[in-house]
């Protein structure tokens, strides 16, 4: 797919509050700024990398690209789920990512325990994609050295 591996850094801001009360999910958003910063023509939908918050250990993820049809919000939005349990939230921090696979494109579910299954399913495909040499290799890129503080993307 176009565009990848894609890195990015920002900072972590406030969504709506679902991921962790309604789905059990925590994802970490970013800022409107650093969202339109990504291609307009990346596709929306679900992708697995590796993230690491701050200066901290690099963990798989799974990212959501979109809209959130379930939710029918009205601006885009580019969420990372760490899979990872972490003492504390970290808003406010530098979120370091680099995505490299599609997994698949946004649905809408009839209810909420489809969409929590659904995102299940994603991290175990994540799991798998990133244990593969060729997807594991990024973990120790560079990318993830450089001093923090500069929430540029390229
Ligand atoms: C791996 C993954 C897959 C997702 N898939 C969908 C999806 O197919 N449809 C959808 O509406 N939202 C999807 N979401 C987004 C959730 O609806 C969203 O993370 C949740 O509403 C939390 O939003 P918040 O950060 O604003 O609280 C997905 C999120 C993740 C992390
Ligand atoms: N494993 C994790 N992955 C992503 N965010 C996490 C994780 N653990 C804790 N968090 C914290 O939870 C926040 C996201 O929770 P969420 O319910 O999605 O709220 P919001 O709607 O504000 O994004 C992140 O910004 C981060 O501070
Ligand atoms: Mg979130």
């Amino acid at each position: 797919m176009r565009h990848l591996p894609y890195f990015c850094r920002g900072e972590v801001v406030k969504g709506f509050g679902r991921g962790s009360k309604e789905l059990g999910i925590p994802t970490a958003n970013f800022s409107e700024q650093v969202v339109e910063s990504f291609p307009s023509d990346i596709s929306t939908g679900i992708y697995y990398g590796w993230a690491c918050v701050g200066n901290g250990d690099v963990h798989k993820m799974v990212l959501s690209i979109g809209w959130n049809p379930f939710y029918k919000n009205i601006k885009k939005s580019v969420e990372t789920h760490i899979i990872h349990t972490f003492k504390d939230d970290f808003y406010g921090e530098i979120l370091s990512i680099v995505i490299i696979g599609y997994i698949r494109s946004e649905k809408n579910f009839s209810s909420l325990e489809a969409l929590i299954s659904a995102i299940q399913e994603d991290i175990e495909e994540a799991k798998r994609q990133l244990d593969l040499p060729e997807h594991r290799k990024l973990k120790d890129d560079k990318f993830f050295h450089l001093p923090e503080g500069k929430p540029v993307t390229h």
